[in-house]
């Protein structure tokens, strides 16, 4: 049988004001032994300041950033380093056992590149993920945090934006996958005030690109959403990680943020 696994992706957005109870949350789901949680994290905000400071300026191409290979060392440094440290730290303060590696360490995460004509520079997607090794963590009680830093058969480190790297580990496993960000779901601004969706599926998703609703950093998550599920995913949210227990509502099933669907209907998972 198979075993249950959550991946929650955890956006460098809203990493700063994440409250006590979301890392309460997980080791609550780690403990109580019917899911697997995995972590992973993103660190955008992080990263840009870091490249600020050294005064290398980001360009982002439909959310992605343009990766050189002097940004890669600030994305390496701040995502596989503070970012992944930091979420260990909180994991471990409330007992639990948070194993932090990044897409690099024992192949996790093999990648190539994700426009071919190089206009992206080492900016990553993934194409193959060595579930093994999380499963084996998982196994042992250890909750895995991992930064989305992937490499290809020859050593190249490459860039993977973190949601596209969730939805490729959720694949991989057959996972639920829930987006921890800092908005309360996909929304629309009508007359000033922010109509959130409650649900949406491909067809909607793609008009609401178009009519440039959803953009920026969104239109990597959604776009990993659509893949995942397409791809044995069981379920797909966008939840606002400030929400008291936001994550413990989407493993009970609950709306609450946005769900994503292949189609109209909701499906009985
Ligand atoms: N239609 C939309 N609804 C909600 N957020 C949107 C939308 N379009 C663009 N966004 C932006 O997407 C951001 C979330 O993506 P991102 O900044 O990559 O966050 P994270 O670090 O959590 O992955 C929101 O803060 C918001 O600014
Ligand atoms: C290729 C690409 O864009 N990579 C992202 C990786 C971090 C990330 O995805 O962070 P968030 O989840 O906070 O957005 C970046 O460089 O910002």
């Amino acid at each position: 049988m198979e075993n249950n696994y959550v991946v929650i992706k955890c956006g460098g957005s809203v990493f700063e004001q994440l409250p006590h109870s979301f890392y309460q949350d997980i080791v609550t789901i780690q403990e109580q032994g019917e899911w697997y949680p995995i972590i992973v994290h993103g660190g955008g905000p992080l990263i840009s300041k870091l490249l600020d400071q050294t005064g290398v300026q980001s360009t982002f191409v439909d959310g992605l950033r343009v990766t050189t290979e002097e940004v890669l060392d600030v994305v390496e440094m701040a995502l596989s380093g503070a970012m992944n440290k930091g979420i260990v730290r909180n994991i471990a303060q409330l007992g639990g056992k948070g194993l932090g590696i990044s897409g690099v360490d024992t192949q996790l995460l093999t990648a190539e590149p994700v426009d071919p004509t190089g206009k992206l520079g080492y900016v990553g997607k993934v194409t193959e993920v060595n579930k093994d090794i999380l499963e084996q963590m998982a196994s042992q009680g250890l909750i895995p945090i991992i930064s989305p830093i992937a490499m290809d058969n020859y050593g190249q480190r490459y860039n993977v934006n973190a949601d596209m790297a969730a939805s490729s580990i959720a694949e991989s496993l057959h996972a639920k996958l829930c987006f921890i960000s800092d908005i309360d779901g996909i929304y629309e601004e009508v007359n000033g005030e922010k109509h959130v969706f409650h649900q949406l599926n491909e067809q909607e998703i793609t008009t609401l690109i178009e009519r440039k609703v959803i953009s920026g950093g969104m239109i990597p998550k959604v776009n990993a959403a659509i893949q995942a599920l397409k791809h044995h995913v069981r379920e797909v949210s966008i939840v606002n990680g400030m929400e008291q227990n936001g994550l413990l509502q989407f493993m009970q099933g609950k709306m609450i943020g946005t769900r994503i669907n292949l189609d109209k209907e909701v499906k009985s998972i």
